[in-house]
């Protein structure tokens, strides 16, 4: 027997006295998808061949060599990266990664875009997700977008997310599983408005056009994202919190809650609970602000525990869909994918392996000095080696030996490709 499954058999039975059926909790693990996002792979460049900036409130920091700059280098990657994450998981793509033959405008894009990846992901079982790409673009250089004030330009933003959802329900469809369309705008401004209302008035208007043509649920899935504030638009968000909760709950719209878009001490594990009483289903941005959204690499911290086991003491498994919004230009981007995803999944474990009844028995009964030392005790139990039993039997390494085949992918391949900027470059203009 080798050790993982000697720390293994250990550790199931250190669960079982606790009453945690363990090889329950793994096979429940299974089928929890994590939604992967293209970005990381190239900084939030995508394959429109423009030299259009990320702005928008956006950045990408870092200098890494390797950046994926063509379609097929971002496919290749994101193969690695899967095969160092144990699981099925989903590809949540931005618009502006479509393929493009010749100049396609934001309003122009449509499914022939985006087939090589549907393609490419039913040969590798992955389900797509999806995103309209309402920056890096002229008409949004000036900070506004469905809530511009100029009709022609709000016109062109809703074509956009219209195209989108057509997309993202064609996928639906191609998958047989609903693709999550996420709608962010950047809209905002940098100082105090004058008027915070009728941008706030045109935005409803507009994402109400966006939404008008009803598509099945089993093929696609609208979601909303607010932010608190976003480099130039530090003062006011159109699309704040209370604007889109009222809007996701009066147009029975899925939220989205991105870990890195609230105050920096306000955490997204506590709106769980709360906005699942409202809304029918949450996607999640699992990301990691630090002082501000800056969209680090997501680590195996106290929220991150906490966002997980909130969706497994709530028994949302089926309503909350769990995606990665990180981008970091200053480590390996394959390995930043690979940390993020098996940190999360990690600790989705960790909550699987919880005795929740026992913990929620205790707290009904008063029994709070109970509650807290199961809880405390929890932390310091071999999840680690249920984990480690969960990569070996799904053929993905143990531990950080998956930092070898990164070491060695960045020696054959990466390297190759030379020094890259968190920029677009020329070799990745078609
Ligand atoms: C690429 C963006 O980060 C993403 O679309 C959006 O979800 C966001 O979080 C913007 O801050
Ligand atoms: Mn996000």
């Amino acid at each position: 027997m080798s050790d993982t499954n000697k720390a293994f058999e250990l550790a199931r039975e250190r669960y079982a006295a606790l009453g945690v059926d363990v090889d329950a909790a793994v096979e429940r693990l299974k089928t929890i998808p994590v939604s992967l996002h293209c970005w990381q792979g190239d900084d939030v460049v995508g394959f429109e061949g423009t030299d259009n900036e990320l702005g928008s409130g956006l950045a990408v920091t870092g200098n890494y060599p390797g950046r994926a700059r063509t379609v097929d280098e971002l496919r290749r990657d994101l193969d690695v990266a899967y095969s160092l994450i144990p699981g099925n998981h989903r590809l949540n793509l931005h618009a502006l990664y479509g393929e493009f033959s010749s100049p396609t405008d934001r309003n122009e894009i449509g499914i022939q875009n985006f087939q090589g990846w549907i393609d490419w992901c039913r040969d590798r079982h992955h389900s797509l997700d999806f995103n309209p790409s309402f920056f890096a673009h002229p008409l949004a250089s000036d900070g506004s977008t469905l809530s511009h004030p100029d009709p022609a330009i709000r016109q062109f933003w809703i074509d956009h997310g219209i195209a989108c959802r057509q997309i993202a329900s064609e996928m639906g469809a191609a998958q047989g599983n609903a693709c999550i369309n996420n709608v962010w705008v950047p809209d905002g401004s940098k100082d105090s408005p004058a008027d915070r209302k009728a941008p706030r008035e045109r935005l409803a208007e507009a994402l109400d056009e966006v939404f008008r043509v009803a598509f099945p649920e089993a093929q696609l899935l609208d979601s909303v994202e607010c932010k608190l504030f976003g480099i130039g638009s530090e003062s006011y968000v159109v699309g704040s919190h209370e604007f889109y909760l009222g809007y996701a709950i009066t147009r029975h719209k899925l939220l989205c809650l991105d870990a890195g878009h609230f105050h920096p001490t306000e955490v997204i594990s506590d709106k769980i609970s709360s906005t699942l009483l409202y809304v029918p289903e949450l996607l999640l941005h699992v990301s990691r602000g630090v002082r501000w959204d800056s969209d680090h690499v997501v680590t195996f911290n106290d929220e991150l525990q906490a966002i997980m086991q909130e969706i497994v003491r709530g028994g949302f498994e089926s309503r909350v869909h769990i995606g990665l919004d990180f981008f970091d230009a200053s480590i390996n981007r394959i390995a930043a994918w690979v940390i993020g995803t098996r940190n999360t999944l990690k600790a989705l474990l960790m909550a699987l392996l919880e005795p929740r009844e026992t913990l929620q028995d205790l707290e009904r009964d008063g029994d709070l000095t109970g509650r807290l030392v199961l809880m405390e005790e929890l932390k310091s139990m071999p999840f680690g080696s249920v984990w480690d039993h969960y990569c070996e039997s799904s053929g993905v390494p143990v531990g950080a030996a998956w930092l070898d085949a990164i070491r060695e992918d960045e020696r054959r391949v990466l390297a190759r490709r030379g020094n890259s900027v968190a920029t677009a470059s020329s070799e990745n203009i078609a």
